[in-house]
């Protein structure tokens, strides 16, 4: 009788994992077959589980911060190539992780479109999808070139520098515990509806009903993707059709503004584009592709630069060397004024070396987790291997920052190593590269600079819970000069 339970036992051990085996490599094996005849040969890899793929342990890796562990995983059993196959958001996918291959794959936008997973392509354009064609897209980059070139800086500089200083103000006068994430939302918020569609036109009430709707756009990044009443990603996509009831109202109350002011100088996005519509060859943006990138802008620069700024804050409290630094700097600036009532200038940002490097280094700890999605328009050959047409390739940009041979102790935060440092070529593109490189860049690198001028000469931030990640962050403003 025992003997018999000790037998039921190991056969049933020995069949369960021979079971969990074989569902393990069958994902292997059908793509391996699938491709079997045709004359290709697919990057090394793992499959994962049916269905799933590896999405599971994916997940774990991105939530842990710990992309690494994930591209560990695949270098130990398949080498050093830099590129793996896998199954991941519901499609066979290859990584790449080697800074050449990613860029690689970023520059080529012949044979690699863009490759959210769906859910979150829905969130960020309006419906349908698709319909722009690649002469409408390249014209949408074009009249919004000035965001990225600082050619609408003259524009709203001083307005980002008054929003800045009256926020701080605000923050250090009532004394309240912020939830800070949060709250710097809402400045970097204004100034880019200044800078997008000329928020100093709009009324009130429809920026913050903006600002509300695209928070609950934004929360459906972060949530599983079920479009049902009650779900987080339902409301999400609620906020994106409000967002769009309300960016038609203020085009449609801004093209007679625009068609009356022709000569004008144009002094914000939304402008420019509806301009480009009097275009004599019939080539100007159409109201889907404006409300296409209004989408795109609201949602890249939601939180971005609300979070940079909060980080460097936080890094910067944490290190007083470099914070101390960094004040240096900002008083050497105060210092060269011709009058000390004289305000903040574009031209003295270019003076903030040391802040530009607390940039860096912060956009690098703060990127570890950054991964760009592509999708093979057609079968592309690369490095002597196969990705066949419609596989996702993720390029794990984020990987490359925490890279011991590149960046030296990669844990610590140290703004002095970009003093002069010149990086494996492409090993630091936290703003991506090639055509769809940020358009934001500037913009973000410019608002942060100002945000820490002020904090610096005229701030402490008292961080009531100490070492929360930048989300959770609670604290409190305290003034420290007349
Ligand atoms: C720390 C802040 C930011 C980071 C790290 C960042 C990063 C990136 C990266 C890596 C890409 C390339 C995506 C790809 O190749 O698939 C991108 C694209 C983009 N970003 Fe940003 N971004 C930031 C802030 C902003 C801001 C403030 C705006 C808006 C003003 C913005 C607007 C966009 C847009 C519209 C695209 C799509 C460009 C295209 O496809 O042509 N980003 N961003």
């Amino acid at each position: 009788m025992e003997y018999d339970l000790v037998f039921f036992c190991t056969a049933f051990a020995v069949g369960l994992l021979t079971l969990i085996s074989v569902l393990k490599r069958v994902n292997g094996w059908f793509y391996s077959f699938k491709f079997s005849s045709e004359k290709c040969r697919l990057p090394p890899g793992d499959m994962g589980w049916p269905i799933v793929g590896n999405m599971l342990f994916f997940v774990k890796c991105l939530s842990a911060y710990d992309l690494k562990s994930f591209v560990s995983y695949f270098v130990t059993r398949f080498g050093q190539g830099g590129m793996y196959r896998t199954f991941m958001f519901g499609k066979p996918s290859v990584i790449v992780t080697t800074p050449e291959l990613c860029r690689k794959v970023l520059m080529d936008d012949d044979n690699f479109d863009l490759g959210f997973p769906k859910y979150i392509l829905e969130l960020l354009r309006k419906e349908p999808i698709g319909g722009t064609s690649y002469q409408e897209d390249r014209l949408a980059r074009k009249l919004t070139t000035p965001i990225k070139s600082h050619g609408l800086v003259s524009y709203f500089f001083d307005f980002l520098s008054e929003t800045v200083k009256t926020t701080f103000e605000k923050w250090a006068t009532t004394g309240e515990s912020l939830q800070l994430l949060f709250e710097m939302k809402k400045p970097t918020f204004k100034v880019l509806m200044k800078v997008l569609i000329g928020g100093d036109q709009v009324a009130d009430e429809l920026l913050d009903l903006l600002f509300k709707e695209n928070n609950l756009r934004f929360a459906g990044l972060r949530s599983l993707p079920l479009d049902f009443p009650g779900f987080t990603y339902n409301r999400a996509m609620k906020g994106r059709g409000e967002i769009v009831k309300i960016y038609e109202r203020i085009i449609n109350e801004r093209k007679p503004k625009v068609a009356k002011n022709r000569a004008e100088p144009k002094t914000n996005i939304l402008d420019i584009m509806l301009d480009s519509q009097y275009d004599e060859q019939g080539k100007g943006l159409n109201d889907e592709n404006i409300m296409k990138v209004l989408l795109w802008y609201t949602f890249s620069g939601y939180e971005s630069i609300a979070k940079v700024a909060t980080q460097t804050i936080m890094l910067l409290e944490k290190h007083p060397e470099c914070f101390q630094k960094a004040k240096e700097e900002q008083e050497e600036i105060v210092k060269r004024r011709s009058s000390p009532d004289a305000g903040l200038t574009f031209s003295e940002i270019g003076q903030m070396k040391y802040v530009g490097n607390v940039i860096n280094e912060t956009l690098r700890l703060g990127s570890t987790e950054t991964v760009l999605f592509r999708e093979t328009r057609t079968t592309v050959n690369i490095n002597g291997y196969t990705i066949p047409k419609g596989w996702k390739v993720l390029a794990l940009l984020g990987n490359l920052y925490m890279d011991p041979k590149t960046y030296a102790n990669p844990k610590e935060f140290n703004p002095s190593r970009w003093d002069d440092f010149s990086t494996k070529p492409n090993s630091f593109m936290p703003f991506g590269v090639g055509l769809r490189l940020c358009p934001g860049s500037n913009l973000v690198r410019l608002e942060v600079s100002v945000f820490l001028h002020y904090f610096l000469l005229n701030y402490r931030l008292e961080q009531l819970n100490k070492d929360s990640k930048p989300e959770a962050c609670i604290a409190r403003f305290k003034k420290i000069s007349a």
